[in-house]
């Protein structure tokens, strides 16, 4: 299948390559074409925040999701519920928790006939699942109960949509729905979730912040947040997974109860935590280059493409690729051999651009000295002998993901410092995360987001620090705050 606007898209009149964009430089016009070039979201659809994942997207999704579902299933039960959700139980939130009233979409009539019940189109599933959830728990015997599901959601963003990163339809929002006795057990799995959600990210090489959202950012009907958010190229900070204790603020509002030891009805205690594409926004743009995408190994659709430099005795060329072909793919990597007639730059250029781990190039020399030129996509040149190949670059691909993490790590790192004043944290937060004294007043809280003009991350979690002045107030504190412009 060939797009033609994605063929053309990124070279210039020559049929050279267009002018190197680099996502330091103007991200926003990066990502988007890259989005297009690399063939992973085509952002035509002809509805405002609705996209179409190209294959090759699609194949990248498939094997990021196939991550988290390998992180909940050793304790979580994925399931599905509907994606409709009567008005009669939906605004039984929007009345006790005025969450998401102003976001949903509404299905009105079925053909020409008009519904008797106005269904919700699910923004999040709290409000379809939680009544079920009533007819599930009767007894200390059901829980604790963990499940999630992988589904489209619909929110009616009225801020400006950006493919994968904010979207009126959500197509791969993962959102994890927990039930348990005690408000304890519910904290113990807020910090679970946030485990996992770690594990996740390290292993797409993604360096993450950790944050306590401030109160009047929580999840509506939360009692708290607890936030991860990536560094984007641009400095921008955006939030990648969120992790909420529900209290039984929910399960009063759907009667969810379970009969204690004392015979008595309890209410259950509840969290939810959920991640969307924007893990996959965060995976292009984290690791991106002026090349393009470059993707590590467990996700990369192909993980290995052989070029065959079609010198001398070409058929003894393409016999030895074809060879090559086979003996990875027997030891289980995802690997092309490109036979395609463009010349040998172009061939290098567009699969760096698809950010394939790993090139391999096999040339008349090579073959006489029975050894393969393997180029990582991290710029490592270097040449292997054809014998053990598939260990070799298994070797390859770890070294790889260690230098992609660094990479990403050394640019993080250059974008977030502490700061004692406002000024200071105004400066950073330009293009990057200040630290700042918070003393956790909320008035102080909301002085700083304003004379700051940028959004509190909230309390970094797992750190501890030195007291210092409030940078509102001077109040001597050891809280902290991270704040930045959010995308
Ligand atoms: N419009 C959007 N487009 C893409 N991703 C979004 C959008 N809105 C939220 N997300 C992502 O979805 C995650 C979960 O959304 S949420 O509102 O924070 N939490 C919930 O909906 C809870 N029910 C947990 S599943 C967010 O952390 C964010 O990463
Ligand atoms: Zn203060």
């Amino acid at each position: 299948m060939t797009y033609p606007d994605t063929k053309n898209k990124g070279k210039g009149e020559s049929g050279g390559q267009s002018a190197k964009l680099s996502p330091k430089e103007d991200f926003s016009q990066w990502y988007h074409e890259l989005l297009m070039t690399g063939e992973i979201i085509d952002n035509r659809y002809p509805v405002k925040g609705m996209c179409v994942w190209f294959p090759f997207g699609f194949a990248i999704k498939k094997n990021v999701y196939g991550i988290i579902r390998q992180l909940l299933d050793p304790d979580h039960q994925e399931t599905l519920f509907p994606l409709m959700i009567p008005e009669n139980e939906f605004m039984k939130e929007a009345q006790h928790i005025k969450g998401f009233e102003e976001e949903v979409y509404w299905v009105t009539c079925g053909g020409t006939t008009p519904l008797e019940v106005k269904l919700a189109l699910r923004p999040t599933s709290e409000t379809a699942i939680y009544p079920m959830f009533k007819l599930w728990i009767r007894s200390h015997a059901d829980m604790p109960l963990r499940i999630y599901q992988i589904v489209n959601t619909f929110r009616y963003e009225t801020k400006h949509t950006r493919p994968l990163i904010r979207l009126r339809e959500i197509t791969s929002f993962k959102e994890a729905h927990t039930v348990h006795a005690t408000w304890e057990e519910a904290a113990e799995q807020v910090e679970v979730a946030i485990k996992r959600y770690s594990e996740f990210y390290r292993r797409l090489a993604i360096p993450f912040l950790v944050s306590r959202r401030p109160s009047w950012d929580k999840f509506p009907g939360a009692d708290y947040t607890t936030a991860i958010d990536v560094i984007m190229p641009d400095g921008k900070t955006l939030q990648v997974g969120t992790a909420h204790h529900l209290g039984s603020t929910f399960a009063k509002t759907y009667e969810i109860t379970y009969e204690a030891e004392d015979g008595e009805q309890k209410l259950v205690n509840q969290t939810c935590y959920g991640i969307s594409e924007r893990c996959i926004a965060a995976l292009i743009s984290v690791h991106g280059d002026d090349k393009g995408l470059a993707l590590p190994w467990e996700v990369a659709p192909v993980q290995v493409v052989i070029v065959p430099i079609l010198l001398g005795d070409k058929e003894k060329v393409l016999e030895v690729c074809r060879d090559l072909l086979r003996i990875l793919q027997q030891a289980g990597i995802r690997v092309e051999l490109d036979t395609s007639d463009e010349r040998p730059g172009a061939k290098f250029y567009k699969w760096e651009m698809k950010g394939v781990p790993i090139r391999l190039e096999v040339g008349p020399r090579d073959i006489e000295k029975g050894v393969v030129t393997v180029v990582r996509r991290d710029a490592e040149k270097l040449t292997l002998p054809r014998e053990g190949l598939a260990q070799a670059l298994v070797r390859e691909a770890e070294r790889l993901q260690a230098a992609l993490y660094q990479r990403a790590e050394a640019f993080a790192n250059s974008r977030i410092r502490e700061v004692a004043s406002i000024d200071e944290a105004r400066a950073q937060t330009e293009a990057g995360v200040a630290l700042v004294p918070w003393c956790e007043k909320e008035e102080c809280g909301h002085q700083l987001e304003d004379l700051v003009e940028a959004n509190m991350l909230g309390e970094p979690q797992y750190k501890s620090f030195s007291p210092a002045a409030c940078a509102v107030c001077g109040k001597l504190t050891d809280k902290r705050t991270y704040m930045a412009r959010q995308y």
